[in-house]
Parts: C-alpha cells; structure tokens; sequence
C-alpha cells in the first residue's frame, strides 16, 4: 500500500533523510520509532506530500506520488495528525467528525434547499450515521455534544483521530497519539487502530504501545533505516539495542 524507496532529505549539511527505504502492506499498522533527530517528522512530512525529497520515491497502491502535493494527496486517501492537536474548539465533538466529512455539495442550489430535495436529506442521513459510527468506534457517543474546547488534551486527541477516520482514510499517519492520554484511553486507542482496516504509519515514544499494535516497525537513527521488521525481530536486534533501547 504505502512504499517509500531510497528517500533522503537534506538541511543545510545535515541529512535529515538518507536512502530510506521501507513497505507497509494494506492494513498493516507499521511503526516508525527512533532517538531525537532520527528524521521521523521529516519522513512524515515526505509521505504526506509537505516535504519533497531530494532523491527517493513514495508510492500509494503503485502510484507514484513523490511529486503530489498535500492536498491532492489528502484527496487520494492520506490523513494525517499531528503532535499538537487540531480540533475546531468551538464546535462540538460531533459538528467536529462531521466537518472532517467531504462534502461533495448536495447540487440543485437555493431550488433545491427550499424544496428539501430527497436526495439531499439521504446524504445528510449518511453523513449523521458515518458520524455516530465514528464516534462509537472511538469512544467518543457520550461526549458528542460537548464542546471540542472544554475537553482535556486527551479526549481532544481521540476528536482528532476521529476527525482522520471519518472519510474512511486509505493512509492514516499517526503523530504520537498517546501523548496527553490516560492508560484507559491508550488501551482504547489501541483497539480503534488495530480494528481500522486502514494502512497506519505511526511515530511513537511509548514503546509497550508500538510493541503491543505495529505489524512492523521501522527503526531510524540520524536518518538512516537502523533495522525492521516484526516487533519482536526489532525488539531482539542488538543494534536497536544498542543504538535506541539500550
Ligand atoms: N526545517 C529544518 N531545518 C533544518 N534542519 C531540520 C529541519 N527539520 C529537521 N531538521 C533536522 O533534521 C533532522 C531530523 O529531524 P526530525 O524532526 O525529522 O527528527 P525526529 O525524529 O522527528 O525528532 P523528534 O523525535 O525530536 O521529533 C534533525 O537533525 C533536525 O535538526
């Protein structure tokens, strides 16, 4: 699903990047983990479309889209959040999932508004149900009427994940999402992720988190691919060892 071959960045002299290489399967949820510095932002920011490497290819689904930009990336299916959370404070947890939704427009203009066109109010129909499924799946029913802004950092976390869910993303990159959270909502989130049939790349600290959900974990260090493989493989590799777990 998501191949990114050979990709380096540069800063300046400093090889934020450098011939990384790496597949995550359809489904797979692969763990990007690494020190301070390692490139693990930079790397998000190539697979998103913000950053352009200087060498190096990413693929979707076979498709060459190194030189696609974020936007039309997000169109093809890539979601992404992000370490800082981005939620709409003045709307409610469920006007929040339903603002993430496409809106395709319902056609037909002010004629069709006034005549209450059926095929609009079906629309409205499927979005209020992708909106509860959502917001089931992560936990979120009894809060939807709540204001995005009065929650704590935590259960903003778990809006902003609903946020990336909603449009069913065919790529979802995860920005340390168990920062800020509870031991019950990390145990939650781990069971929205490995439900998702969704592709997920994932930058992570919390180690028992990355161990217990990847399929895969890549591990960088000062931009280069150290090791990967199935946690257990990184996990018992002495140069990760050596170089991150200690
Ligand atoms: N905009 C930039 N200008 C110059 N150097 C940069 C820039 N962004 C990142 N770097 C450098 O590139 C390298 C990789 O940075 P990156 O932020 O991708 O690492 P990271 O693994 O995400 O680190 P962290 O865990 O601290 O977020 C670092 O040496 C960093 O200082």
């Amino acid at each position: 699903m998501l191949a990114v071959e050979g990709v380096s960045v540069a800063f300046g002299g400093v090889r934020a990047l450098d011939g990384v290489t790496f597949e995550a399967g359809p489904g797979q949820v692969c763990g990007v983990i690494g020190p301070n510095g390692a490139g693990k932002t930079t790397l998000f920011d190539v697979v998103s479309g913000l950053r352009r490497p200087v060498a190096g290819r990413v693929r979707l689904a076979g498709r060459d889209v190194t030189g696609m930009p974020a936007l039309r990336r997000a169109r093809a299916g890539v979601r992404r959040t992000f370490q800082r959370t981005q939620v709409f404070g003045r709307l409610t947890v469920a006007q929040n999932v339903l603002a993430a939704l496409d809106w395709h427009g319902g056609g037909g203009g002010l004629a069709a508004d006034l005549a209450g066109w059926p095929g609009r109010r079906r629309i409205e129909r499927e979005r209020g149900t992708r909106v509860a499924e959502v917001l089931d799946l992560c936990g979120l029913t009894p809060l939807r009427d709540a204001y995005a802004a009065a929650l704590p950092v935590g259960q903003r976390r778990l809006v902003e994940l609903a946020r990336a869910l909603a449009d069913r993303p065919r790529l979802l990159l995860l920005d340390e999402p168990t920062s800020g959270l509870d031991a019950a909502q990390t145990a939650r989130l781990a069971e929205v992720v490995r439900a998702l049939d969704t592709t997920v790349l994932l930058v992570e600290h919390d180690m028992r988190f990355v161990m217990e959900i990847c399929d895969r974990i890549v591990v960088l260090d000062l931009g280069r691919v150290i090791a990967s493989g199935t946690p257990a493989q990184v996990r018992d590799d002495p140069v990760v060892r050596a170089a991150y777990l200690g």
